[in-house]
């Protein structure tokens, strides 16, 4: 969809679907000009010394006339408590969610279809109210507190709207006219740099319908960078990008926390989390399952042994006999599950191939990726087709 939708009466209006991006999904176009907090709009950051801010927990945040930046440093930019929404159709679509996102993490929040992911996100945003639960975000609560919060929110919630007749410049200029405190007069300048920002300077005469899906990803990034944030909200940026529209936006997003912006992103892709992010949460069926660095979500697991060998048949056998469990031969591959380290130190299972004649090429512990973590949490499979 190119064109800026209008705001939906209903509070929780179900998707369009958006047939231009091919997806197989639908999804609600979110960035109308009431709904979606505006790309264009954000407010001044704030520029006083840390030492002059202080803790928010103190304060009532409706009788708080500070920007939101004013955030003390070590408080989660995100945070909900038994976070609830249950749809007027009665699907509970987000179930008691406690939801941490520290200040400068890139945190990846992950689940399958239906998980809930774009309903919490709603809910963070201000675009529909919780049924029960609190949620703040930049300190303050949410929605109440959306004017403060909002500008400071740099937000891709689907495919950025843009009007396909305008340049991927005017676009932008567009966005940041609707800003009222935004300076006309450096306007240009503030466009030129957001262009240069995402990579679209070369194309920024060319008509955005004529963009590529990446190509207009990327320009909705620069309409949400046209002020400073302190917190990105992606919704599946990548979704429905081809490889190389993937890499670039992975890039951009890892390029925009170097900065110190904390940036949230949804996705249904594990190994873009983990490519990408510092931390996770991985949400099933409206629950949290588990939140964390995303290196200790799979840690916990034990990897699995894997061995290199032309003689694959002799390897496991002697791998079953030293106790291995689980032993799969793929080609020249023998893996299995390696006992536990008490019983059995890994040195011996080589030396015990190497008795037998096993001529081995490789051999080591693999470490268990998120989706055998997400398969150990939850007892099923990684569906993204839900
Ligand atoms: N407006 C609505 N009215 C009724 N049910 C809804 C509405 N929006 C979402 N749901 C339901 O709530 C559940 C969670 O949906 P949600 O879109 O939040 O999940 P998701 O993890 O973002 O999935 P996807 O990636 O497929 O969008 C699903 O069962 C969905 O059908």
């Amino acid at each position: 969809m190119e064109e800026l939708s209008a705001a939906e009466p209903d509070p929780d209006p179900r998707p369009a679907r958006q047939p231009e991006r091919g997806r197989e999904r639908g999804r609600v176009q979110e960035r109308g000009p009431d709904r979606t907090p505006e790309p264009g709009r954000a407010a001044e950051a704030d520029r006083r010394p840390k030492a002059d801010r202080t803790p928010e927990a103190d304060r009532t945040p409706e009788a708080d006339p500070r920007p939101a930046a004013t955030v003390a440093a070590d408080e989660p930019v995100i945070a909900t408590r038994a976070l609830t929404k249950r749809y007027r159709g009665g699907q509970l679509a987000v179930d008691g969610l406690d939801l941490t996102v520290p200040a400068g993490s890139v945190f990846g929040f992950l689940g399958p279809n239906g998980s809930g992911k774009t309903t919490t996100i709603r809910m963070l945003m201000g675009l529909i109210e919780p049924t029960s639960g609190t949620a703040r975000v930049l300190g303050r609560p949410m929605p109440r507190a959306a004017r403060t919060v909002l500008p400071e929110v740099g937000a891709l919630i689907e495919g950025p709207a843009l009007y396909g007749f305008l340049s991927g410049r005017d676009n932008l200029m567009r966005y940041d006219a609707a800003d009222p405190t935004a300076d006309p007069r450096t306007r240009r300048a503030r466009v030129a740099a957001a262009l240069d920002r995402v990579g679209l300077t070369a194309a920024a005469g060319k008509k955005a319908r004529a963009y590529s899906l990446g190509m207009k990803q990327r320009l909705g990034l620069a309409a949400a960078l046209l002020r400073p944030r302190r917190l990105l909200v992606l919704d599946e940026p990548t979704n429905g990008l081809d490889p190389q529209g993937m890499r670039e936006i992975r890039a951009l997003v890892r390029e925009l926390a170097r900065d110190g912006t904390t940036v949230f992103l949804s996705s249904h892709l594990l190994d873009e989390i983990e490519q990408v992010c510092t931390h996770a949460a991985v949400m099933a069926r409206g629950r949290l399952i588990t939140q964390g660095p995303v290196a200790d979500l799979a840690a916990g697991l034990r990897g699995r042994l894997v061995v290199t060998t032309p003689d694959a048949g002799e390897a496991a056998r002697v791998l079953k006999e030293q106790g291995v469990g689980d032993v799969v031969v793929t080609g020249d591959r023998v893996t299995g599950e390696p006992p536990e380290p008490d019983r059995r130190d890994l040195a011996d299972l080589n030396a015990a191939l190497v008795a037998a004649g096993v001529r081995v090429r490789g051999f080591g512990v693999e470490r268990a990726s998120l989706e055998e973590a997400f398969v150990a949490l939850t007892g099923e499979g990684f569906d993204v087709a839900g």
